[in-house]
């Protein structure tokens, strides 16, 4: 598992580590850190030209003493001090004692970084509050308008380590080397794709056991998955019901369950008008046209996606005592009080747009918030929320680590991959998952058999669902 942690537990971390170790020696661990990165992403230091950015704080305490250690290594050094009666006196002092020279104000870095084989960001870290000063600002936009390949320190200046969001400028970088821990923003979009590649230092930090961000790698998800054993039936391995697809989309209704049926439940129901569309493309599943309540048991139902406008079959699947996933037109149509009121577990799916609905807010709200708004559709609707989009996370009610899927690929943006996803999720939670294994899970499955389908041209959604069975077989290799 990857875990973020956020900058308050970060900081009484640090505290008690610094507290047990001689002064400077946790800035020197993750100062060594830095200059290996450094180093390795050169591939050779000597004679090559370095700039820093150091702002006020420890982040530029951490770029002088770095920039220090590679002068002595034969690099060309220079220190852009953006405040300089507070840069870090200790790391200056190593700087000039190295050889480094040190220019002054934003107008002044504008020649040495059109030079630089390499920007060494260390304009704040973790003590970075609001938007970048103007100041700030300008050496970012400065840094811009150059091409050179960027290390930032801790966290890109300019992003929020706890949330991921950018108001502003902000750094690009190539590489992030982060130390101690990942924090939130690291890992959720925008502020992620600012960060580059990012490289952990392990500095010795004693976190606690639950951290604000979970991000499940391949063997937390092969412990998850359902594998059936020598007492399994269809039966046991769990009924998924799909109550999806219209007259006017069909093809949802194939598609959900081209996912349920690789999710790892033994059988899937499908209620609905496109039961023929089902039958032709999966003769597997079982059809039926009533209401959900008539269609026989299920372990889990997935209501919503290509649903229309029928209101009575999302009301009927949100009365069932089994778990639930709601996606799609089904969001717009679950009453609010009913999904509160349930007893078995939610699952909402939402993409930026309809999670904006849910909450009354613009979309460009949503996606510049990710980590706020899928914490608060949780709290408002009392369930396990999957936010999708290009950082897909997974929250719950009543706080707790959020989980966040680290598979995506820009390639799922196609039509219909996200009714792949809920028939796949729904499987889940009929073979017994929670509902916050089951998103992750599912997203994570999703996330990958989309980039093994795509390998770099575009798919559509049917061919996602078909990779879900080679995605499978990685995670379990
Ligand atoms: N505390 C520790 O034990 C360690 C800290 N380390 C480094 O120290 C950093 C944290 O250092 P600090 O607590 O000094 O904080 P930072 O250096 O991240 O930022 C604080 C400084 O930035 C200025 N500042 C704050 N918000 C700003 C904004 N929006 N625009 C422009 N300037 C702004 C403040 O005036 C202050 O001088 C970490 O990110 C990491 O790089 C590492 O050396 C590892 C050990
Ligand atoms: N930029 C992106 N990067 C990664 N994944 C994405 C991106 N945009 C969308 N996705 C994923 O693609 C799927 C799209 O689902 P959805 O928006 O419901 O589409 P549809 O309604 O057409 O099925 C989701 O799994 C979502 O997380
Ligand atoms: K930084």
């Amino acid at each position: 598992m990857r875990t973020a942690y956020s900058v308050e537990t970060v900081r009484v971390a640090e505290q008690e580590l610094m507290a047990r170790l001689p002064e400077g020696a946790l800035m020197q661990r993750a100062v060594a850190g830095l200059v290996a990165a450094c180093a390795e992403f050169l591939g050779r230091v000597y004679g090559t030209r370095i700039v820093l950015l150091v702002g006020s704080g420890d982040n530029g305490g951490d770029a002088l003493y770095a920039g220090a250690r590679l002068a002595k290594r034969g690099a060309g050094v220079t220190a852009v001090l953006l405040v300089p009666d507070r840069a870090h006196p200790g790391g200056l002092a190593a700087l000039l004692r190295a050889g480094g020279r040190v220019v002054r104000g934003t107008d002044a870095a504008e020649e040495p970084l059109r030079r630089a084989d390499l920007v060494v960001d260390g304009i704040v870290g973790i003590g970075g509050k609001g938007g970048l000063r103007p100041d700030a600002a300008k050496l970012v936009d400065v840094l811009g308008e150059t091409r050179a390949a960027v290390v930032a320190v801790d966290l890109p200046s300019g992003v929020d380590a706890d949330t991921g969001e950018v108001r502003g400028a902000a750094v690009r970088a190539d590489l992030t080397v982060t130390f101690g821990t990942h924090k939130p923003g690291l890992l959720v979009d925008p502020a992620r794709e600012y960060a580059g590649s990012v490289r952990l230092v392990d500095i010795g930090l004693a976190l606690p056991g639950e951290a604000e961000l979970e991000a499940l790698q391949h063997a937390d998800v092969a412990a998850l998955l359902p594998v059936p054993g020598a007492e399994s039936d269809k039966y046991r391995r769990g009924v998924v019901g799909i109550a999806a697809g219209s007259s006017r989309y069909p093809g949802a209704a194939v598609l959900a369950v081209s996912g349920a049926l690789r999710g790892g439940a033994g059988a899937v129901r499908y209620v609905g008008p496109a039961g023929d569309a089902v039958i032709a493309r999966f003769p597997e599943t079982l059809v039926s046209t009533g209401s959900p309540e008539q269609a026989g048991r299920v372990q889990a139902w997935v209501v919503g996606p290509g649903a229309g406008d029928d209101g009575d079959v999302v009301a009927a699947v949100l009365r069932a005592e089994v778990p639930v996933l709601v996606d799609a037109d089904g969001l717009r149509l679950a009453d609010r009080d009913a999904v509160r009121a349930r007893r078995a577990p939610t699952l909402l799916t939402p993409h930026a747009g309809e999670a904006a609905a849910l909450l009354g807010v613009p979309r460009e709200e949503v996606e510049g918030a990710r980590l706020t708004s899928v914490r608060e559709l949780a709290e408002r609707y009392r369930a396990t929320v999957l936010l999708k989009g290009s950082t897909t996370l997974i929250a719950s009610p009543g706080g707790g680590a959020v989980r966040v899927n680290s598979t995506g690929t820009g390639w799922l943006a196609t039509a219909g991959s996200g009714d792949v996803l809920s028939g796949l999720t729904g499987s889940l939670l009929a073979a017994g998952l929670d509902a916050p294994d089951a998103g992750s899970v599912g997203a994570y499955l999703h996330g990958l058999a989309g980039r093994l389908a795509a390998d770099g041209a575009p798919v559509g959604a049917h061919d996602v669902a078909e990779a879900v069975r080679e995605a499978w077989r990685d995670v379990m290799d």
